[in-house]
């Protein structure tokens, strides 16, 4: 779904300085050293119990269990009956909006008034801070949108001294300084742009040449770490301070990039949080705690898009990882290392849920607005003959059961818009989430085709 081509931008060659990524100093928190590599996991039967226990904690109408056709799916623990409400997410761990409609969309309860701009507006407190690290230190015009001072309030009283805020306004602001940056030295931006272009094709290239995908592509994230501090280490403790200093080093980024970033510092916030807050019996704190902790246990899919889609790994670390690095507020810094940064990548790619107008647009075509992830609903396979529905109600999630359903039976949702269409429009489709439907439907379905053969 977020498959198209990054812009052409700034970028610096830097992949031949890495000699030993084994001497990397990484500094991680109690959260981070909990997430494992995407790749590299190996679980002691302790991690599996504990993991077993807080995934049947999601629910009491439903267990996280091994399906036959592999990974994990849920399933009922009674009969149930049609309508029953299995599972309800109050808010998402982390959402984005994207770029174009970033002043119609509620920054906390996604209402659209038909791209009516919305009035609640909430600006850097750091306006009047001139020597500020902050990007948006100097810009009032940047702003949060919401649709209601209810909701901005809410995502005020969720946030932390600002940080949430503050971090998310830095992205707007670097991604405005970077167009504007563009706009007035058009020479150097076609530089920037081929040398970016060159760049991408050889780690296309390699990529395509690599005996090892996987080692490739973490090499590539350890390298990515080592340009970011190789770059930085120019710089003296002082100067780092001045975000002057640091506006050039920082990639220009397109508006997948963009979203992709607030995504990302939408969970590196809930890190912090959980790290951080004093009162974690907060109830906003320990369930975003407990969401978490689920998020650990997501299935990550990043190798898989890579090999579909290469020229993302060059965007995953030469430009959001690189623009995280560099201009990340101080507090959620410690996050930014190669695994946690590629293990929230890895686990949107085909957990996180599109955030879509309401099926009341007179032409009757959806609009998509920006996905969100909420952790504990993302356990729910696909079905070409789904028994549950997702039901969005602003930024709060419901999952319903559709039919009565008998103990042990799997409940699945729909992914796809095709599912009133036949097999291989249908398995086409479902590729995009890197899968061979094996739905019953699906199965059946293929057994006839092949019977007939
Ligand atoms: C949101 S996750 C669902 C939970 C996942 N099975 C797990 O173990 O974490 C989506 C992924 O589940 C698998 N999946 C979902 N529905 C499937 C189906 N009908 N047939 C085969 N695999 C499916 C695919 O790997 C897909 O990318």
């Amino acid at each position: 779904m977020w498959n198209q081509s990054p812009d052409n931008d700034i970028s610096s060659d830097l992949s031949t300085l890495v000699d030993d990524l084994t001497h990397l100093d990484l500094q991680k928190s109690s959260l981070c050293s909990t997430i494992t590599s995407p790749t590299t996991s190996v679980a002691s039967s302790a991690e599996v119990d504990e993991a077993t226990t807080l995934l049947n904690s999601i629910s009491s109408y439903f267990s996280v269990k091994p399906t036959k056709y592999g990974g994990r799916g849920c399933f009922a623990n009674t009969d149930l009956a049609q309508d029953t409400i299995v599972h309800e997410c109050s808010m998402p761990l982390s959402s984005t909006i994207a770029r174009p409609f970033r002043k119609e969309v509620c920054g906390s309860c996604f209402e659209f008034l038909h791209g009516k701009t919305l009035k609640f507006k909430l600006m850097s407190r750091k306006n009047k801070q001139n020597n500020s690290t902050s990007a948006s230190a100097s810009d009032c015009s940047l702003a949060l949108y919401f649709c209601s001072q209810p909701c901005m309030d809410k995502f005020i009283a969720l946030d932390i001294d600002d940080l949430y805020r503050e971090s998310l306004l830095n992205v707007e602001s670097l991604f405005i300084k970077g167009l504007n940056q563009c706009q007035y030295d058009l020479e150097r931006k076609k530089q920037q742009e081929e040398a970016e272009t060159e760049a991408e094709l050889k780690l296309e290239n390699e990529l395509k040449q690599a005996k090892d995908i996987e080692l490739f592509i973490s090499q590539k994230w350890q390298e990515a770490e080592i340009n970011c501090q190789l770059q930085l280490s120019k710089l003296k403790p002082k100067q780092r301070k001045n975000f002057n200093n640091l506006i050039y080093l920082i990639p220009k980024i397109n508006e997948n990039e963009y979203m992709e970033i607030k995504y990302i510092i939408g969970i590196l916030f809930q890190m912090y949080k959980c790290d951080n807050c004093e009162n974690n019996k907060l109830s906003s704190v320990s369930l975003s705690s407990l969401e978490l902790q689920i998020f650990q246990l997501l299935q990550s899919s990043d190798v898989e898009k890579i090999r579909k889609y290469p020229y993302l790994l060059y965007s995953y670390t030469n430009k959001i990882y690189k623009f995280l690095k560099i201009s990340t507020l101080e507090k959620v810094q410690s996050y930014i290392i190669p695994s946690i940064i590629r293990s929230i990548i890895g686990k949107k790619l085909t957990n996180a849920y599109g955030i879509w107008s309401i099926d009341n647009e007179p032409d009757g075509n959806k609009e998509l607005f920006g996905y969100s992830l909420y952790s504990s609903a993302s356990f729910f396979n696909h079905s070409c003959n789904p028994n549950l529905i997702n039901i969005e109600k602003g930024a709060k999630t419901i999952f319903k059961l559709l039919k009565n359903i008998k103990k042990n039976e799997e409940l699945c949702i729909n992914y796809s818009d095709s599912i009133n269409d036949g097999l291989e429009i249908r398995q086409k489709d479902l590729k995009e989430w890197f899968f061979d439907c094996l739905c019953e439907r699906c199965v059946e379905e293929m057994n006839l085709k092949n019977a007939k053969k």
